[in-house]
């Protein structure tokens, strides 16, 4: 018989790993969360995603799928019931566009501004400002980036809706705040409430913790850092 269990192997800390397991969520799929400590990776990790060796990695029966936004179109297909992307091809096409400006701009620009200094974080924060002003015009007149309801986009932006707020704490910088984008504070509020989502975050208390512990070592090396 096939094997057609979903695993996901994970870490609550991940913003990736968070968009795979809404977008389960989200569908209903039953699966496993498989923690991963990404300072010891496990043999299974290595081996269903050995270009990268991140999480997430979604393990659907013996087929291994890595990188979040290409899990959660899978997921999104092979899976019935709630639709993340939308039908209209143009549509599909403008949510993927939104998904990696967020990679590409949104979230580079906004973590050299918390972990650069002098003159060099005043130019990150110029192009953070910018992205973060291009992106807020996206959901005008909208509750989410997917309208009604989450989507793609929604899930993609869950690192500005989330984690934003702890990096900057522990940067001590203000960047994302109600003052400058009303709107994507509100939007984070909403995209915080949905009960997939809730579920599937850690105490914010825990990643404030976590981030100040490892501080200095971010600052020096501009990379996440693990062990
Ligand atoms: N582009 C990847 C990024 C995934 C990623 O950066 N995962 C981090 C955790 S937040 C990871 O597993 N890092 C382990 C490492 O770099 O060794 C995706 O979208 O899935």
């Amino acid at each position: 018989m096939e094997d057609t269990t979903v695993k996901l192997l994970g870490n609550k800390g991940s913003p990736y790993s968070h968009r795979a397991e809404v977008a389960l969520r989200l569908k209903d799929v039953k699966f496993e969360f498989l923690h991963e400590d990404l300072a010891h990776k496990s043999d299974m990790l290595l081996r269903h995603n050995p270009i990268h060796k991140k999480v997430p990695v979604l393990v659907h029966g013996e087929k291994p799928i890595a990188e979040s936004l290409i899990v959660i179109e899978y997921v999104d297909e092979a899976f019935e019931g709630y639709n993340i992307l939308p039908s209209d091809p143009y549509e599909r096409a403008m949510a993927r566009f939104w998904a990696r400006f967020i990679d590409d701009k949104v979230i580079p620009a906004f973590w050299m501004s918390c972990w650069t200094d002098g003159e060099i974080q005043k130019g990150f924060i110029a192009q953070s400002k910018e992205t973060l002003t291009t992106l807020q015009r996206q959901l005008e007149g909208k509750k989410f980036f997917g309208g009604d309801s989450i989507g793609l986009v929604d899930l993609a932006g869950c690192m500005i809706a989330f984690w934003f707020a702890v990096l900057q704490e522990v940067a001590g910088i203000n960047l994302l705040n109600e003052e400058d984008y009303p709107v994507l504070c509100r939007w984070a509020e909403d995209y915080c409430s949905v009960r997939a989502v809730s579920e599937s975050l850690l105490d914010k208390n825990i990643l404030v913790a976590f981030f100040a512990s490892k501080k200095e070592k971010i600052f020096a090396t501009k990379a996440p850092v693990y062990d």
